[in-house]
This record gives C-alpha cells, sequence and structure tokens, in this order.
C-alpha cells in the first residue's frame, strides 16, 4: 500500500503543504518542534481517523484557524487499486467529516482497516512503562484494524461491565437475578475477546522475538506472553466465585478488562531489566510484528511510520533495522530524524528509492 500524495490545510503546524511521496523510503529531517510528527499524524489520521497522539480535533487545528483538512492519495494492494481518503474538521461543528472517495462515512470505525498503518513513536515507552491500560491500547488498537468483529466485542463488553459496576455499587434487593443475567453477558462477550487476544499474542510473541534477534545480531532472546484471569476458568465461573469480594468492592475485579501482556528479556522483566535501547528494540519488534501479521490476515503491507526511532540505538542496530525494513518484504516507510549525517549514511548503506524532505517550521522542502 503505497501513500502517493498528501495535500494538507492547517493541521498543527502545518498550514499548507503539498506532497508526493517514495513508495519506499521517506525521511523528514529537521530541528526539533518543526513539524517533522506532524506530518507522520496527518497520515496517521487518514488511515485511524484520529491523532496517534491522543489529541482531540480541535487540538490539530492550527492555533488562530477554524479548520483542518487532510486529503491522501493512495494505491492499495497487488492491483494498486486508487483510494482517496479526505478527512477535516471545522471547530463548532458537530465532528470530523470522513470520506473514502468522495462517499462521507456513516460510521468512521467502518474505516478501520482500510488502510492499515504501523507507527513506532517515543511515546512507545508508556508501553513498557505504563499500566496494563497502555498494553491493552495497543491489542485492542491492533486487533480493531485486522479483525472486524474485534472492536463490536470490546464496546459491548465495556458496556456490561460499567452495567454490571453500577449493580454492584446500588446493592438492591433485586440484585442477584439481575446480575445473574449480566455474568453471562459479559461471560460471552470475554470469552471472544479472550480467545481472539490469545490467538493474536501467539502469533505474535515468535515474531517478535524472530525481529528482536535479527536487530539485535542475534544477541539478546525476548518474550512475550499474555496474562490473563480466563486462563484459570471461563469467566461466568470466575465471576460466581468473585460475588462477595466484587460486592464489597463495588466493581468487578476478574475478567479481560484486567489483561496483561508480559515482556522479558533473557526471561527477566523487561521494564526492570532492559536497558533504554533494549526496550527500545523490543517495541520496534512488537511493530515490526504487527506489520507482518496486518499483512498475514490482509494480504496488505501496511505504512510504517518511524518517529525518531534511531535514538537510543546503537549503530549495528540502527543498520540492522534499516536492512529490515528497506528489504522488499516491507512497503512504504515514513522516518523522521533531526541528524543529517545519519540519514546520509543510511540512505547510502540501503540504496534503495527515497526521498528526502527538509522541515521547517511546518514547511516541507525536498532535497
Ligand atoms: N494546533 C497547533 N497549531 C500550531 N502549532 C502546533 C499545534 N500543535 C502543535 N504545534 C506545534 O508543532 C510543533 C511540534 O511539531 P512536531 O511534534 O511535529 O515536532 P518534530 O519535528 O517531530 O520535533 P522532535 O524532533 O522534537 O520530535 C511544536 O512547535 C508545536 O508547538
Amino acid at each position: 500500500m503505497v501513500l502517493e500524495r498528501i495535500s494538507i490545510l492547517n493541521f498543527k503546524n502545518i498550514t499548507q503543504a503539498d506532497l508526493s511521496f517514495s513508495a519506499n523510503i521517506n525521511c523528514l529531517l529537521g530541528n526539533n518542534g518543526t513539524g517533522k510528527t506532524n506530518l507522520l499524524d496527518a497520515v496517521y489520521y487518514l488511515s485511524i481517523s484520529k491523532s496517534a497522539m491522543n489529541l482531540t480535533d480541535g487540538q490539530c487545528v492550527t492555533h488562530g484557524s477554524d479548520f483542518f483538512m487532510v486529503d491522501g492519495h493512495y494505491l492499495v494492494g497487488e492491483d494498486e487499486r486508487r483510494e482517496n481518503i479526505t478527512c477535516s474538521f471545522k471547530k463548532g461543528s458537530s465532528g470530523k467529516v470522513l470520506k473514502r472517495n468522495g462517499k462521507e462515512y456513516e460510521r468512521m470505525a467502518d474505516h478501520i482497516g482500510v488502510l492499515p498503518i504501523v507507527m513506532v513513536s517515543p511515546a512507545d515507552t508508556a508501553l513498557i512503562n505504563e499500566s496494563a491500560d497502555e498494553r491493552r491500547r495497543f491489542l485492542n488498537g491492533f486487533l480493531s484494524q485486522i479483525e472486524r468483529d474485534y472492536l463490536g466485542a470490546l464496546v459491548r463488553y465495556n458496556h456490561l461491565l460499567a452495567e454490571r459496576n453500577k449493580i454492584l455499587k446500588s446493592g438492591g434487593g433485586y440484585y442477584a437475578d439481575v446480575l445473574t443475567i449480566v455474568n453471562v453477558q459479559l461471560a460471552d462477550v470475554a470469552a471472544v475477546i479472550f480467545a481472539k487476544r490469545k490467538e493474536f499474542i501467539d502469533k505474535l510473541s515468535p515474531i517478535v522475538s524472530g525481529y528482536y534477534r535479527a536487530i539485535s545480531d542475534d544477541r539478546e532472546d525476548v518474550s512475550i506472553t499474555y496474562k490473563s484471569d480466563l486462563f484459570e476458568a471461563p469467566l461466568e465461573e470466575l465471576l460466581e466465585k468473585s460475588a462477595e469480594r466484587d460486592r464489597i468492592m463495588g466493581h468487578t475485579t476478574v475478567g479481560v478488562h484486567r489483561d496483561d501482556l508480559v515482556m522479558k528479556i533473557l526471561d527477566y522483566p523487561i521494564r526492570k531489566y532492559g536497558s533504554q535501547g533494549q526496550q527500545k528494540c523490543i517495541l520496534i519488534a512488537m511493530k515490526l510484528a504487527q506489520f507482518e501479521i496486518i499483512k498475514q490476515v490482509t494480504g496488505l503491507r501496511a505504512i510504517m511510520l518511524l518517529d525518531d526511532v534511531f535514538d537510543k540505538l546503537d549503530f549495528l542496530r540502527v543498520e540492522r533495522l534499516m536492512e529490515i525494513v528497506s528489504g522488499d518484504h516491507f512497503g512504504q516507510i515514513f522516518l523522521t530524524d533531526s541528524n543529517k549525517v545519519r540519514i546520509e549514511n543510511i540512505i547510502r548503506q540501503i540504496n534503495t528509492n527515497h526521498r528526502i524532505f527538509t522541515v521547517e517550521a511546518g514547511d516541507f522542502t525536498e532535497i
């Protein structure tokens, strides 16, 4: 899948840009705060219909303006089908408008997965250092791109969980009967989420360790495992067992809303024992594995956005990573860096079709 060109108006510090891209490597080169990540975010918007930085639509409008517009022209799949996606937002309106080939989507969720994308960003360290919420967010975002039913199951689970917690808090005479019904419904939908997460992590784990070894030149071994209450028993059984505790606590203490991913290096938790470079490496390996699985499931080569990916990596790892992503197996890559010499070295080394843009105060110039 290739983003051939993009037009941007009033997106963060990019007031106006019309850019054509290489089908292989696109480098954005500039000092801090110039707009490199903002361009990646505009590309991300076209695939996911929201910012990768957890910003609201309104926060993405250039200060002092009242709307933004991002328009992208793609070639998709083996048959190079043309797709045009436009995303626009006007302050004070009821919400953004997303169009595919001129036709407006009724539900944004229908667009997820049409143009798969994978982003590696400095904020990914939250996947290691923050709470399990972050790792579930990663799982959910990823599975929603490749599994049509997943997002629906997740929305239903969260709705039922909120219902159950409300009942637990309120107590009341009708409590037991209503709770039994909600338990059955919650358990059904939890089983779907658990099965999909398990299948996905079983696939992901060996691919992550493969890529990690490739980037680190076979020097270290890493593993990712799935942690869920549902390995013990089906949720209905667990909910029955925890009924008294849940009633006292006033919320549901078992279920897939507590799931986690356990990441280890040489059998020790990477959060405590991994160096910054090793942590970065496993995050990159996870994203490369994400690309791989999207390709297996959809047949599409996701666009890869590599934001500030070289920071903390030693020269060997940078070299290995670029060998991997510039190979035939991968597709279109966008990468940012502030180091011109490093980018020139990389481009010389990989010797593939590329474009380099310098970025200054939201302006892009091809060099
Ligand atoms: N809504 C907005 N309107 C105008 N400017 C904005 C808006 N949101 C963010 N910016 C500006 O965008 C700039 C940040 O751009 P970006 O994150 O793309 O930087 P970068 O080139 O990736 O830098 P770094 O190398 O530090 O990661 C900041 O100067 C910020 O003030």
